[in-house]
């Protein structure tokens, strides 16, 4: 099976095999950066912890549906991934969820039924006050959404978390409610701990305007499924690849570097390319050390860490949005697919307040939105126990940003580091990657050309 040809690859590539590069992590990060750097003729080594290709994106199979287990939506406007989906023939479909027929706001323990033509633009307005700390509807903290410190306008506001900002509003309850759902979802957390500019940023990149943010956030998937994007761009990369092969260290010296696996096997390159996620970052051994500023931040981490899951259920419930605030374990969820037998809904939880693989308490969190709700079954997969994510998308902490960003960049010596989470326009999400690896690639080809 997969294990048999895990070890056939491994054993095509010798322990102490030298390279041009190696690339740690084949998520979309990874996989841009070795497809770039072996097309342009650096012998390139992908080595991946996962038996899998794709890192935080994860496309499979539910009860005769595609599903994606992790980093779904993507939209015309995010130009790295857009670029990839076309230049690989790839199409798109539509969430239905996402323009909802049916409302449900649960807040304080009273469910409310609203319908989204009244709802949604009383929550657009509440969030474009809530973003606009400027008169000008937030449009002069991020002017340039593709480079986040063309101007230091965010650094005043760094230091507030999400509920800093949302304390400063007297919101009316349910407007309130909404955007307190609206928040969680976003840093997928308590927003006590999701830094505030990170909203201000997504607030940029949607052009200031919450319709157009949510369509670009949660309304367009890729027809075919992330994985096959993912396979595309492994397909025309000239690397080779082992998978079940996580990097435990990678030592430097005399323009070489040396990255050794957890079974011992160490391989050389001139130059590597660090694609690990941020929170995760903190579990590889630099010698010398990398800046104690990476490792800081891979500790504090970024806040996405809570649940995404599909659940089935009974009931056919149509086109049907709920939306709560934290600590509610289910903050949003919205119809995926309907159903012959039911309604297949997708949810997202904050971290630690449900166990989404527990039948029972997803249909005991879930009723709170639906009553009488019947799940049938649940799917989703723990990203946040998962060794090698320890997350979900990227949301900064406050301070994050004028604090890790640019240190996590920062390269040291001969090794590049790559991430959705360090990206300058979408930063934690595929498109951010997809940047983060593309511009990486072109850094260590003059890197090496340098040096050649
Ligand atoms: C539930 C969920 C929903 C999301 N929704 C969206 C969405 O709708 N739209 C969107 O655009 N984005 C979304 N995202 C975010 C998006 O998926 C990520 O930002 C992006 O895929 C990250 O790419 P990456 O290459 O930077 O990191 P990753 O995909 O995490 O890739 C890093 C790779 O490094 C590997 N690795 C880690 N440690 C080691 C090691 N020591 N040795 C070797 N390999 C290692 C990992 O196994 C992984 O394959 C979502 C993410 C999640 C989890």
């Amino acid at each position: 099976g997969e294990a048999a040809l895990d070890a056939a690859r491994s054993a095509q590539v010798p322990d102490g095999a030298e390279y041009d590069v190696i690339v740690i992590g084949a998520g979309f990060a990874g996989l841009t950066a070795a497809r770039d750097l072996s097309l342009r003729g650096a012998r390139t080594l992908l080595l991946e912890a996962r038996n899998r290709i794709g890192g935080r994106t994860f496309s499979t199979r539910y009860a005769g549906h595609k599903i994606e287990l992790g980093g779904t939506w993507i939209h015309w406007s995010q130009g790295y991934v857009w670029s990839e989906v076309n230049r690989y023939g790839l199409g798109i479909v539509e969430s239905p969820g996402a323009s909802p027929d049916d409302l449900a706001l649960l807040s304080d323990g009273r469910l409310r039924k609203l319908k989204p033509e009244a709802a949604f633009p009383r929550l657009s307005e509440a969030m474009g006050r809530y973003c606009d700390v400027d008169g000008k509807g937030g449009s002069t903290i991020f002017p340039r959404a593709q480079d986040p410190l063309f101007s230091n306008a965010f650094m005043r506001f760094d230091r507030l978390s999400l509920q800093d900002r949302l304390d400063q509003l007297r919101l009316k309850d349910d407007t309130r409610a909404m955007v307190g759902s609206m928040l969680a979802i976003n840093c997928h957390n308590d927003p006590r701990q999701g830094g505030f500019v990170d909203m201000l940023k997504w607030w940029s990149l949607g052009d200031f305007e919450m319709g157009r943010l949510f369509d670009k956030l949660s309304r367009y998937k890729i027809a075919e499924g992330t994985g096959a994007l993912a396979s595309a761009m492994l397909g025309d990369a000239k690397a080779d690849l082992l998978l079940s092969t996580p990097v435990s260290s990678v030592g430097r010296g005399g323009g070489m570097a040396v990255v050794t696996t957890t079974e011992g096997k160490s391989f050389k390159a001139r130059a590597v390319v660090c694609a690990v996620p941020m929170n995760v970052l903190d579990a590889i051994a630099f010698s010398p050390d990398i800046a104690n500023a990476k490792r800081a931040a891979s500790r504090a981490g970024h806040t996405g860490n809570g649940g995404k899951f599909y659940a089935h259920i009974k009931q056919k419930v149509g086109n049907w949005m709920g939306m709560s605030p934290f600590p509610n374990p289910i903050t949003m969820a919205w119809t995926e697919r309907q159903r012959d037998d039911g309604t297949l809904l997708v949810c997202f939880s904050p971290p630690g307040k449900l166990d989404q693989n527990d039948e029972e308490a997803v249909q005991a969190a879930l009723r709170g939105l639906l009553p009488g709700a019947e799940v049938l079954a649940t799917m989703g997969y723990q990203w946040g126990a998962d060794p090698y994510s320890k997350g979900t998308w990227c949301w900064y902490r406050p301070n994050q940003l004028s604090h890790s960003f640019a240190e996590l960049r920062r390269i040291e010596g001969n090794v590049f580091f790559a991430s959705a989470d360090s990206a300058k326009g979408w930063r934690g999400f595929i498109d951010g990657a997809i940047e983060s690896g593309a511009e990486t690639a072109h850094e260590v080809i003059g890197y090496l050309r340098g040096k050649a």
